[in-house]
């Protein structure tokens, strides 16, 4: 379990953190968790996810399990900065849909003084680094790599397996059109 930093207020020191991993594996569930004991902690937070994404709803962060919090649909990275004033903490879910200028926002809130937290798919439905992902956790301080378990043979499972032909990067769903899926099982159906 992520252990958070303490926030000195008198010497601000950013930071990024990313919580990564495939569909169902609990990234939200994660996000959810370190921003509300922020919010413990009288810090104050914001959360951000892209615009596009209103599967459940369309102002909150909503896990699978329906664990939920108050967010900013916001339509490019930039927003983020232009909304995210006298923060401490930035949460930011689904971000590899957004654009690569993602990268320099959170460099800059953490330079900043911002705790800085991602939340985001790090491979497509074809095992592929999705979006501004892979820089981000090149950026970042922390990584954490979640794990869902593989709908096939009960292992850990990194793959967000796609049932659909459809090739189009973007296709939002939930247990209807993708599974998650270990390496071995992935590559296996991938192939049929
Ligand atoms: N195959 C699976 N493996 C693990 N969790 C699953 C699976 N299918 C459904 N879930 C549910 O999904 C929840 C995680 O949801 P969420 O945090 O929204 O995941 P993510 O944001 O990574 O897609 C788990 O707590 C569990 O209840
Ligand atoms: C693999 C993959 C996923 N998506 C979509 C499907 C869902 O709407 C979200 C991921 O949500 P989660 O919180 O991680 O479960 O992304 C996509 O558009 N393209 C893909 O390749
Ligand atoms: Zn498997």
């Amino acid at each position: 379990m992520f252990l958070e930093n303490n926030i000195n207020t008198t010497n601000k020191k950013g930071w990024i953190e990313v919580v990564c991993g495939s569909m169902f594996s609990g990234k939200t569930e994660e996000l959810i968790r370190r921003m509300k004991r922020a919010q413990f902690a009288k810090q104050k937070v914001e959360i951000f996810k892209p615009e596009i994404d209103i599967r459940y709803d369309e102002e909150k962060v909503v896990s699978h399990d329906a664990n939920e919090i108050h967010s900013t649909p916001v339509p490019s990275s930039s927003n983020i900065l232009l909304l995210a004033n006298n923060v401490d903490v930035v949460g930011i879910d689904e971000a590899q849909f957004f654009d690569d200028e993602l990268v320099n926002v959170c460099n800059q809130l953490a330079n900043s003084g911002v705790r800085v937290i991602v939340a985001g798919l790090d491979m497509d439905f074809k095992g592929k680094p999705f979006g501004p992902m892979p820089k981000i956790m090149a950026c970042a301080e922390y990584v954490t790599k979640v794990h869902a378990i593989c709908m096939k043979c009960g292992d850990l499972a990194n793959h967000s397996f796609r049932f659909s032909e459809n090739e189009k990067l973007v296709e939002l769903g939930e247990t209807e059109a993708y599974e998650p899926l270990c390496r071995k099982c992935f590559y296996t159906h991938s192939k049929k």
